[in-house]
């Protein structure tokens, strides 16, 4: 089959064909019902119920194809579309990204490193030595707003492109100190290195290019994301309380606009619905056994539509 002459069409989203981002993105395409079957080493694949195209590439790449109108959508790092936005000049309004949903996955710094057992404590201290990463444009920006508020621009930083094992620079005598992704800081530290500064907070984002060929489409799949992007994220959580406790109950449970509150047959008493965040699930559950709180459950939410 000739998949090229398929995509006429199609709304072409772009997803990241390996690495970090790549399992939690189908994870999504999965939860929000994009079907699809990707042939072995085939990098596009037609989905089977909407008219939509899933272009597989590297995460470093997906800002250029959308930025430039090649691909409608995509899925990459907040870092990778400012470091496309730091190199890429704008020619025409049509050109650039637009961020449209925060995935909340990938989440990682961009920072400022130098060695352990050394005295460059300070991202100043580095300006005028080598520096090695994988960001050139934003390791550039940065360091020449340094340069600037240091006083001296005429003391100019070398920066070094690498691809790749970033963390083993400074070891091998390539750089003085890097800039590089951390997130457990588990590579950092195995490289005897520290951050002392950070250049760029990121997680991943679904980014669309300026002139989408499918703006319907793009509005559908971005509300479909959310939708299971907030049940990943919340629970449902179900309580009786006493009428009196009412107020202060709300409060625990104030719920993503306001708890659902019902009548129960037994005088006095009422059934509370509400929203609240996994990760403060446990707390919440304390503080409304604590205010007389009783029978209460906690249920998943297997997918979501809300305002
Ligand atoms: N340790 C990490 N933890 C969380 N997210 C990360 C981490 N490292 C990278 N990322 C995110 O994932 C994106 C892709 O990085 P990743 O290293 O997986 O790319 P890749 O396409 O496999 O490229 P490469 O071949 O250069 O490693 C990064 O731009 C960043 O947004
Ligand atoms: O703080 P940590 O949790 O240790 O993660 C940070 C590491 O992850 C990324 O590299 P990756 O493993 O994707 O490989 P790479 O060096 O080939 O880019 C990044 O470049 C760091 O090396």
């Amino acid at each position: 089959m000739d998949l090229v002459n398929h995509l006429t069409d199609r709304l072409l989203f772009a997803v990241p064909k390996k690495g970090r981002l790549q399992q939690a993105a189908l994870d999504l395409l999965n939860g929000s019902d994009i079907q699809f079957r990707r042939e072995t080493r085939l990098d596009i694949a037609l989905v089977r119920n909407l008219p939509i195209a899933l272009i597989f590439l590297p995460a470093a790449d997906i800002p250029t194809f959308v930025g430039e109108g090649r691909v409608d959508i995509g899925i990459t790092g907040r870092d990778q579309v400012e470091e496309h936005a730091a190199t890429t000049p704008i020619s025409s309004e049509e050109q650039g990204v637009e961020e449209i949903l925060d995935l909340g996955f990938g989440k990682c710094k961009l920072q400022v490193q130098t060695p352990e057992k050394g005295s460059l404590n300070d991202p100043k201290d580095l300006i005028g030595r080598n520096v090695v990463t994988s960001f050139v444009g934003l390791t550039e920006a940065y360091f020449k707003e340094l340069e600037g508020v240091s006083g001296d621009k005429k003391i100019k930083t070398n920066i070094k492109y690498v691809g790749g094992s970033v963390e083993a620079a400074c070891a091998l005598g390539v750089a003085d100190g890097i800039v590089d992704l951390v997130e457990s800081g588990e590579t950092m530290k195995a490289a005897g290195l520290r951050a002392i500064s950070t250049v760029v907070e990121s997680t991943a984002i679904l980014i669309k290019s300026k002139r989408p060929s499918n703006p319907q489409l793009v509005d559908l799949i971005a509300s479909r994301i959310k939708g299971v992007i907030t049940a990943q994220k919340y629970v449902l959580c179900q309580y009786n309380i006493h009428r009196s406790k009412l107020d202060v109950a709300t409060k625990i449970t104030p719920g993503k606009r306001a708890p659902t509150i019902t009548t129960l047959e037994e005088e006095g008493w009422v059934a509370l619905s509400s929203m609240v965040e996994k990760k403060q699930i446990a707390t919440v559950m304390d503080n409304l056994e604590a205010v007389g709180a009783s029978d209460i459950l906690v249920l998943n939410i297997g997918n979501s539509r809300t305002g």
